[in-house]
């Protein structure tokens, strides 16, 4: 079999590029549709009131065709630009309930901080080419959202 057979022409290869990103935050896990009690039996020790804190880690992965004069998918050093505008300027160091504006009325879970990084990276990436956003909460509790 021929290889063009078999592989993509140059301009039609996909490729996928991940940045990490850590930062600090604090939260509390507080939903403003349950009572008191039902948050307690809910989220248990994490409806603690004083809050508590994570070194979260933040996987950003962006989708597109690797343009076959740059060697890109895009440049990394841009998707850092749009990383510290969305996740650091806002979050890093930060009460999520207190200092985040969106979260006032939406549980910081890391699914809703999956959802939240993905719906501002959208705002400044690209048309099209975010893929997957990856939180890691702890060492053992990791989220995926890919925009669903
Ligand atoms: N579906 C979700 N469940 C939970 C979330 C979440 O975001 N989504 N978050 C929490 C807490 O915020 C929490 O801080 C988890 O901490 P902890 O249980 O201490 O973390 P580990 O499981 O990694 O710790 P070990 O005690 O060492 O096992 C809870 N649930
Ligand atoms: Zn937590």
């Amino acid at each position: 079999m021929a290889d063009s057979a078999r592989c993509p022409g140059p301009a039609e290869r996909i490729g996928y590029i991940t940045r990490v990103q850590s930062f600090s935050a604090c939260h509390r896990l507080h939903s403003i549709h349950l009572s008191d009690e039902e948050n307690k039996k809910v989220y248990g020790k994490c409806n603690n009131p004083n809050g508590h804190g994570h070194n979260y880690k933040a996987e950003i992965t962006v989708r597109g065709k690797i343009d076959h004069v740059t060697g890109m998918v895009m440049n990394l050093t841009d998707l850092k630009r749009c990383i510290e505008e969305v996740i650091m300027d806002p979050l890093d160091h930060k009460n999520l309930d207190k200092d985040v504006p969106y979260f006032a009325t939406v549980a910081s879970t890391t699914e809703n901080l999956a959802v939240y990084i993905w719906d501002n990276m959208a705002k400044v990436l690209p048309p099209s080419v975010l893929y997957e956003i990856k939180i890691h909460e702890t060492d053992k509790n990791i989220v995926m959202y890919r925009g669903e």
